[in-house]
């Protein structure tokens, strides 16, 4: 199983942004994290961060022909993004999307997550456990297939 890993705008400042949020994890250990449980599961991971919505589209359409599933914290994006929801959606693969913090908890403006709808799973509120969880969620989904 290939598994892509897309963290949207802001997350490269993990660890540095609002703490209370978004935990004291940098993204490398998040990543670190994400590829210890990956090791486990014999699963192949592969990582992006960008600023750039054209970016990660750019990036997920070079390499989802290989892929099995995705898991994407569009951050930044969560609220207007739809090229990027669109080139998700058009992949056709298992998609988890997941917040380190619990957008329907905090401002208004933040509830409205047009990813929601094309998730097939959907993790907010665990911090960087919500990845792993992903993953796990992901590779139950894609056993019980075969
Ligand atoms: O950048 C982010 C991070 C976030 O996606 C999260 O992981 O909790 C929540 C979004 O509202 C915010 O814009």
């Amino acid at each position: 199983m290939h598994v892509l890993v897309l963290q949207g705008p802001n997350l490269n400042r993990l660890g540095k942004r609002d703490p209370r949020f978004y935990g004291t994890h940098p993204l490398t250990e998040v990543t670190s994290q994400i590829d210890t449980r990956a090791g486990e599961l014999g699963v192949k991971v592969d990582h992006v961060q960008a600023n750039c919505e054209g970016r990660l589209i750019d990036w997920l359409q070079e390499h989802q022909d290989d892929a099995d599933a995705i898991i994407c914290n569009p951050a930044g994006l969560t609220n207007y993004g739809l090229s990027l929801r669109d080139a998700l959606s058009d992949t056709g693969l298992d998609l988890a999307i997941v917040h380190l913090s619990n957008p329907l908890g905090r401002e208004p403006w933040r509830r409205e997550d047009v990813f929601a709808e094309i998730a097939d799973l959907y993790l907010a509120g665990a911090g960087w456990h919500g990845y792993v969880m992903a993953l796990d969620g992901l590779h139950v989904r894609a056993a019980d297939r075969t």
